[in-house]
């Protein structure tokens, strides 16, 4: 069985890689500088001590992305570009997408496999979920930083392609499961997805963040408006983050003293993790807000519902694209804004 990984940053080099070290047979799809970054191979460790080098990884060229239409068609695609590449990305596929392709859409947020669909309708196109943080602590090494598994979809007409992947790609460096509840594990992730912008702002690493009750308030607010528009859809959260999504608002909200005490799982994470949002905006690249805060805002609108601390927050990530708005926001500043906008925070 053939995969390809089409997007080989962070999540795609490491599937890739902790898919060739179980023996599958993967090839890449990657930008020029990723290619020659990772012409000698890749390292991959994480947070439990596992670790494996890669000595070889396969490219497919531009060249022969420009192949005929099936011409490289493979048994499994995945497609690990951000959310905002998508779109761009699938004018690059036709090589690589035969009849029985199946298409796995690996973002995190809503909405990223509606393109996908619309491209391919005569292919199965899958949703996969990482619920791990993946960083790159030196050039060709790739670090998972925190738990959580990869989730593969199980379609209803046919389960067995999702569990026999899973089982297949499944080990200590690539904690793999599938599910038949899909939509409700997008809404448990993108809840805690919602803190990807806060982080971004804040311009601090994560567990710096969450030792901060402001930040948490502010987080916590994001995350009930999330829960007001899952009710109306009725859609009843998995835990993704060791306790149910409904009680997360309330026990991030509590004081410091008490947070640090009971949630030492929470904050039990790299102190270098920062959320993948953040590194968007350091480089200069247009975040995925709009899939994550801009989802909520979208499909709360849809059922007449108000969703203004993310919709406040996706004006200011766009402000912050655009260079109108400077980072290293504190935790009070960013509440000070929900509240009447009365903040010292301004921009157009
Ligand atoms: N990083 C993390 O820890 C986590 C990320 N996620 C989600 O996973 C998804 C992927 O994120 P992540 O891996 O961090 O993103 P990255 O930006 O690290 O990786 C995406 C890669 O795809 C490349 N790419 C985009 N378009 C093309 C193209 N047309 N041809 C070739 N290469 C292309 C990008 O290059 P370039 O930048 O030059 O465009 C980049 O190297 C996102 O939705 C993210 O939210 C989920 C859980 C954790
Ligand atoms: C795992 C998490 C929440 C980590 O920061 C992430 O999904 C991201 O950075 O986008």
């Amino acid at each position: 069985m053939q995969h390809v990984v089409f997007g080989a940053g962070l999540i795609g080099g490491y599937l890739a890689g902790a898919m060739t070290d179980k023996g599958l047979d993967v090839s890449m799809v990657a930008r020029p500088a990723v290619q020659e970054k990772l012409a000698d191979g890749l390292r991959l460790t994480d947070y439990q001590d596992h670790a494996a080098e890669i000595n070889q990884v396969t490219f497919i060229s531009d060249k022969q992305l420009g192949d005929a239409p099936q011409s490289r068609a493979c048994d499994f695609l995945w497609l690990t570009v951000k959310c905002t590449a998508v779109e761009s990305a699938l004018d690059e596929l036709p090589a690589l997408v035969g009849p029985n392709t199946v298409i796995f859409c690996v973002q995190n947020g809503l909405g990223s496999d509606k393109a996908v669909k619309e491209k391919f309708p005569h292919n199965t196109v899958m949703r996969a979920m990482v619920v791990f943080n993946v960083a790159e602590p030196s050039a060709g090494h790739l670090h998972r930083g925190s738990e959580g598994y990869l989730w593969i979809e199980e379609l209803a007409d046919c389960p067995d392609i999702a569990r026999d992947l899973a089982t297949n790609i499944n080990s200590p460096l690539l904690p793999t499961r599938s599910c038949d509840h899909m939509q409700a594990l997008l809404w448990a992730k993108l809840q805690l997805n919602l803190a990807n912008a806060v982080n971004a702002l804040a311009d601090i690493p994560v567990k710096e963040m969450l030792e901060d009750r402001d930040y948490r308030r502010v987080i916590a607010m994001l995350m009930r408006e999330l829960l007001v528009v899952c009710k109306a859809k009725n859609i009843e959260l998995p835990a993704v983050a060791n306790l149910p999504g409904r009680l997360i608002p309330i026990f991030i909200a509590l004081p410091d003293f008490v947070f640090k005490r009971v949630g030492q799982k929470m904050i039990a994470i790299d102190p270098t993790v920062r959320a993948s949002m953040w590194w968007d905006l350091s480089a200069g690249k247009t975040t995925e807000v709009d899939y994550l805060n801009g989802a909520v805002v979208r499909e709360g609108e849809a059922l007449g519902l108000q969703s203004s601390a993310n919709k406040r927050l996706v004006e200011m990530i766009h402000a912050a694209e655009r260079g109108q708005l400077a980072r290293g926001i504190s935790g009070k500043d960013l509440i000070a804004s929900f509240v009447g906008h009365s903040s010292p925070l301004s921009y157009p």
